[in-house]
């Protein structure tokens, strides 16, 4: 289940500033999306955000969920259906995390027994063991702890539009990956409509199906795809906030699965030297790849060493990142082996298949602007 959020023309004006601090900002947030608002410390994104569920009343303008104006919604009975999710994850200190879980689902009067069902299966869902941290309070947690109950509680009463400003930004760079990937795992499962403000552009980048590059006043530089925003920022602005590394960032964006992979000269690793030789001497490889009954990789050896064979490391799958696979190429030397579900040899990846990748998409959104 989820929503298209709608902002038309959005205006706040606080009182005593004359300065509006969102101006006529325009953005769809098509349903069952992560749109990522994204922009520099002040710029808007978090009164732009709050205008949706109205914990800040819009000066003028629009914003409808699903076609309904939200002007025209109870405040409480409108934030009742939209997750909420804060830096240092805003859990009431005085509750326990069952009870923070529960909050939402209780005011909106479920049974006592399919509210402690509802916590248990979202502390699963968010990877925390619903018997080891139900009764603890906030504060016997770590910051990434919190963060995912925080997480949990907003998801509690299975909303289909879920607002994030910044939640991960209080925690260490490791957990704060970690955090991510689970968003992205629960959000491919869920297919919530996700509103997440960040001023993290890698942030931005790994978690959108779209970003919204946001100047002063919230004004929208450039809405598009994470690859499109790389591979062509709007302006010099945008530019800038990308920063540099726009290229290395787009590996992380891509999978193996679109490169076109090479083929190793294959045997097997009960083949005889001397026929890997004269496999060897018939191709135009210098290294052969050896699998096991199963059509694993094992070993490579090369065409003078034939004897002495030289294990596999890192292999890649079809799903890893071309960031992975360079990676894997520059530990490998020169090409890494993907393999299957079955962990059987499929082909092999090498540095010019990952170039000419990241070089093909920048030239078809060059043309796509064109
Ligand atoms: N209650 C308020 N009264 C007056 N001005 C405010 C109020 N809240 C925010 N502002 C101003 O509005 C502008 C936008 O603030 P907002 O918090 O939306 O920005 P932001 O992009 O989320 O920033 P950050 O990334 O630093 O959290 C800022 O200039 C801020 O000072």
């Amino acid at each position: 289940m989820a929503s298209e959020i709608r902002l038309v023309d959005v205006t706040k004006r606080y009182p005593g500033v004359a300065a509006p601090a969102v101006e006529s900002v325009s953005l769809t947030v098509p349903a069952g999306e992560t749109v990522v608002l994204v922009g520099p410390s002040g710029c808007g994104k978090t009164t732009t955000m709050r205008m949706i569920n109205r914990l800040i009343e819009p000066t003028s303008g629009r914003i409808t969920i699903d076609g309904v104006d939200t002007l025209s919604l109870d405040p409480d009975e409108l934030r009742r259906g939209i997750g909420y999710a804060i830096q240092q994850a805003g859990l009431f200190p005085h509750l326990t995390v069952g009870q923070n879980v529960g909050t939402v689902p209780g005011l909106l009067g479920w049974r006592r027994p399919r509210v402690a069902d509802r916590v248990d299966e979202m502390l699963d869902l968010v990877g925390l063991d619903p018997a080891e941290f139900r009764d603890r309070y906030p504060r016997q947690l770590s910051g990434g702890q919190q963060q995912r109950v925080g997480v949990a509680r907003a998801l509690a009463a299975d909303p289909p539009v879920l607002l994030m400003d910044e939640p991960f930004g209080a925690v260490d760079p490791i957990t704060r990956g970690n955090l991510q990937d689970e968003l992205m795992r629960l959000q491919s499962e869920l297919r919530k409509t996700i509103v997440f403000v960040t001023h993290d552009f890698d942030e931005a980048v790994k978690i959108g199906d779209r970003i919204a590059v946001l100047g002063p006043r919230s004004r929208v530089l450039q809405y598009d795809t994470p690859e499109a925003v790389l591979a062509n920022p709007a302006d010099d602005t945008v530019a800038g906030f990308v920063g540099s590394g726009a290229s290395l960032k787009q590996l992380r964006l891509r999978r193996v699965r679109e490169v076109e992979l090479s083929h190793a000269v294959t045997a097997a690793v009960t083949d005889r030297p001397a026929e890997v030789g004269r496999r060897l001497a018939a191709s135009e490889h210098r290294y052969a790849l050896l699998l096991d009954a199963r059509d694993r990789p094992v070993s490579w050896v090369h065409e003078r060493d034939l004897g002495r064979p030289q294990p596999v490391g890192t292999t890649l799958s079809l799903q890893s990142t071309l960031q992975d696979a360079l990676e894997a190429i520059l530990t490998e030397g020169g090409a890494a082996v993907v393999t299957g579900a079955r962990g059987e040899y499929v082909g092999l990846v090498e540095v010019d298949a990952v170039i000419g990748t990241v070089q093909k998409l920048r030239d078809d959104h060059a043309e796509a602007d064109a």
